[in-house]
């Protein structure tokens, strides 16, 4: 069944298989919700069956409710095209009489009303489901299994809440079935951390009821629900239980308690408190009630800005694999199975690590054998991190390390698919050396941040597959991947690092060849803002807690020390040649090494670091800050500038907005999203604001521009707004209009 829809086949055992089918992922739009009510209405009134088994095609369950249908509420703000159907669906339909019936003993008066209209209007359930589940239920998804009286599943099938992630709560009655099927706590863990769990994992907490092998499937699913029917297994609504439930104080506790943590790590998230609101209204009024709370605050907390952002972003990130002229053109991807890693330095053994780590065989090259030495090292210390961290076994471990060849020579190189140079020097003499050695058919990538990737390939015969693989630092950790490609390079080349991006989990943005690539060009300004304002007078450390509480994972200073010194000195002179009198420069770093400090690398930088504790202001950096003022010709005598904590978030994140309006205007992105995407997964700026251009537009062109030429006037042409920026500004437009509007996006997938 390939179609979108809900088919019903009923057996001669008398066993309705309801099929919901909408690929890829089988998500519930709204015409599956409607041909999931028609059906089951149907097996209900059916003589000729005893029993229902709730299925998804193409070995998936369900991704849950259609996020698309959020979009659209986002670009409408109108709350009553969302599915109404956490009651009449799921509760009475599908769970049937028992749940709602439980609600004369456990529901306050107040409800009173409401409960006597759901019994009349449940009467229609009385036959039993089984949720058949194969390879995910995901949100709506699993909150449909939930709902069934027994869920069968393939052992390795992803189960998971994931609501939270996109700013809002689960709302078919997850915040009030999880507690009842596995407990309080585990429940509250898998909703706050959005936590997929396998099914085997599920049968341990009493989420899934059996395990079987996907052949036996529909035939366990079956006689389970036969079972049920004719009384020989329990009949049980998840609503109605009370066996894994605290007692209320108990419960108390441990919301308030994992409310008082989501607070103190997620400031930003109202939407883990009203998940935690909605499951304690159901402890204490029981399951009911709890499901008509968790109806209400679902149509408040999509309409939050939180809400649009996270939604914004989990599409952005999905466009990023939709690059017109290389996967729109019929291209499939190369089976790429060995991968030569010029280099085992930090970055090489980093990329090293995340291909062994996702089944690619490594050949990883260095010029001498301590050289090669320290780069296994660093890999075999990469996978024991994750080990320490708990997100590795050691099996998985050795298995990785069987794939790592370390060599001296090219000899090996006749059988790789791709090449990565790490960012050495002589890339131009090693691309020549090797592009006669590997296959035709071999990618040439280099791992670089700012070189121009035509004068690296410009004295080979491969132009056509040399293509930049951008790695972030740690590569094996990081989530991003830049792929920079120049006027030569081939789709064929592009759409292949895409697919090995997707092997290694990475996400990957492909964008064109200038100074910085997209990244660090559009965050280049972050830093040097920073540096015009310590030079203005502000306190480093306010900065830093300003640009914290905005939402980054540190404050500019502090990344600067994580990052080292080294690298941004070596591009210093290569951005402020590229963007001629639009860099802020002073020889602040260079005084930071004169004075011994390397960042956390040596234990001191702007902060003082030391194994175990948190990184400590450093009062004798003032002597440092003094100097270079005193350089940049902000004598130390003058007063210092007087700014809110909202200017210096405007002073340092408005220029990298201008950076971005350049980096669009120039094509450099593919469309305004992929600069969202990057910006979140390259600079951790906070999802929850949706990434760097879908904040610029909640604030609006207009007001970036004029306060872009306030700075201007006051500090210099570091602040002149872009051309780009202008235009919109002048037409009232967003940022993101050069390309596809979200409205426009939402109604192609629509
Ligand atoms: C009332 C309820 O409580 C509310 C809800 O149910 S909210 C929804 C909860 N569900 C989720 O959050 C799951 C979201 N989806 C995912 O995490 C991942 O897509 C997945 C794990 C299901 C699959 O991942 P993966 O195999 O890498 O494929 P991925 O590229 O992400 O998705 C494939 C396609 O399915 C789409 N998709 C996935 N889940 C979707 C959903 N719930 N709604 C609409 N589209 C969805 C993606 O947009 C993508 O579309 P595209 O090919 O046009 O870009």
């Amino acid at each position: 069944m390939a179609r979108a829809g809900v088919v019903m086949e009923v057996g001669s055992d008398g066993v309705a298989v309801i099929t919901m089918s909408n690929p890829p992922v089988n998500a519930l739009a709204l015409s599956i919700i409607a041909g999931l009510k028609e059906k089951y209405m149907e097996a209900m009134k059916r003589n000729d069956v005893k029993a229902i088994v709730l299925t998804g095609d193409g070995g998936k369950f369900s991704g849950g409710l259609d996020i698309n249908v959020f979009a659209k509420v986002h670009m409408t703000g109108d709350v009553s095209i969302l599915p109404d159907d956490s009651i009449n669906l799921l509760a009475s339909t599908i769970e049937g009489p028992n749940s709602a019936i439980t609600l004369y003993y456990n529901i306050s008066f107040k409800f009173y009303n409401q409960l006597n209209f759901r019994v009349l209007l449940s009467s229609d359930a009385n036959k039993p489901s089984v949720a058949a589940i194969q390879g995910l239920a995901l949100g709506g998804g699993l909150e449909l299994a939930m709902c069934c009286h027994a869920r069968i599943s393939t052992p390795d099938a992803q189960l998971g809440l994931p609501e939270l992630t996109l700013g809002v709560i689960p709302g078919f009655g997850g915040t009030q079935r999880l507690p009842r099927l596995v407990g309080l706590s585990k429940a509250v863990e898998i909703m706050l951390l959005s936590k997929s769990i396998r099914a085997k994992e599920g049968m341990e907490y009493g989420l899934v009821d059996a395990t079987t092998s996907p052949e036996n499937l529909l035939i366990v699913s079956r006689r389970w629900a036969l079972g049920i029917a004719d009384r020989s297994k329990p009949w049980i609504s998840s609503l109605k239980r009370t066996d894994k439930l605290t007692s209320l104080s108990e419960a108390r506790k441990i919301l308030h308690v994992s409310g008082k943590h989501a607070k103190k790590i997620a400031p930003n998230m109202p939407q883990n408190q009203v998940c935690l609101d909605a499951i304690e209204e159901g402890i204490v009024f029981g399951g009911y009630a709890g499901l008509l709370k968790e109806s209400r605050l679902f149509k408040e907390i999509i309409l939050t800005t939180t809400a649009r952002s996270l939604v914004h972003a989990f599409f952005a990130e999905r466009a990023t694999s939709k690059v017109p002229n290389v996967s729109d053109v019929g291209l499939k991807s190369s089976h790429i199975r060995k991968v030569a890693v010029i280099g085992g330095g930090l970055m090489g053994s980093g990329i090293a690590t995340a291909l062994i780590l996702n089944g690619l065989l490594v050949i990883l090259k260095e010029i001498d054998s301590t050289l090669l030495q320290q780069g296994i090292k660093t890999i075999t210390a990469n996978l024991e991190g994750l080990m320490k961290k708990g997100s590795l076994t050691l099996d998985k471990k050795n298995e990785a390390l069987t794939l790592l060849k370390g060599v001296l020579d090219y000899s090996e190189f006749k059988e790789v698919d791709m090449a990565v140079i790490e960012k050495v020097p002589l890339k131009q003499s090693i691309f020549n050396e090797i592009e006669n050695i590997c296959p035709r058919h071999c990618i040439l990538a280099t791992n670089t941040s700012t070189i121009d990737l035509n004068i690296v390939g410009e004295r080979t015969k491969s132009q056509d597959r040399i293509v930049g693989a951008h790695f972030f630092s740690p590569a094996y950790v990081m989530p991003l991947l830049e792929i920079v490609r120049t006027e030569k390079t081939s789709p064929q080349v592009i759409l292949d690092l895409m697919t090995v991006g997707k092997i290694i989990k990475k996400v990957p943005v492909v964008v064109g060849n200038c100074t910085g690539f997209a990244v660090n060009r559009t965050f280049f300004p972050y830093n040097q803002a920073a540096h015009m304002l310590l030079h203005l007078g502000v306190d480093l450390y306010r900065i830093d807690r300003v640009i914290s509480n905005f939402g980054m994972p540190m404050g500019p200073f502090q990344l600067q020390d994580v990052s080292g010194f080294g690298v941004a000195l070596a591009v210093k002179p290569i951005f402020a040649s590229s963007f001629e009198g639009r860099t802020f420069e002073t020889d602040l770093l260079e005084l930071m090494v004169q004075s011994g400090r390397n960042g956390k690398a040596n234990g001191k930088g702007y902060y003082l670091y030391q194994s175990g504790s948190k990184p400590k202001p450093d009062p004798s950096i003032q002597t440092v800050i003094d100097e270079s003022r005193k350089r940049a010709l902000i004598t130390s005598g003058v007063k210092p500038v007087s700014v809110s904590d909202q200017e210096i978030v405007e002073m340092i994140f408005f220029p990298v907005v201008n950076e971005a309006c350049r980096v669009m205007d120039e094509g450099v992105v593919v469309r305004a999203s992929d600069i969202d995407v990057a910006s979140i997964l390259g600079m951790g700026f906070p999802k929850y604001r949706g990434g760097l251009v879908f904040w610029a537009d909640t604030i609006g062109s207009s007001y970036i521009y004029s306060k872009l030429k306030k700075f201007e006037d006051a500090y210099g042409r570091f602040f002149t707004p872009s051309k780009y920026l202008e235009e919109r500004a002048a037409n009232g437009l967003p940022l993101s209009s050069a390309n596809s509007t979200p409205s426009q996006a939402l109604q192609a997938r629509l």
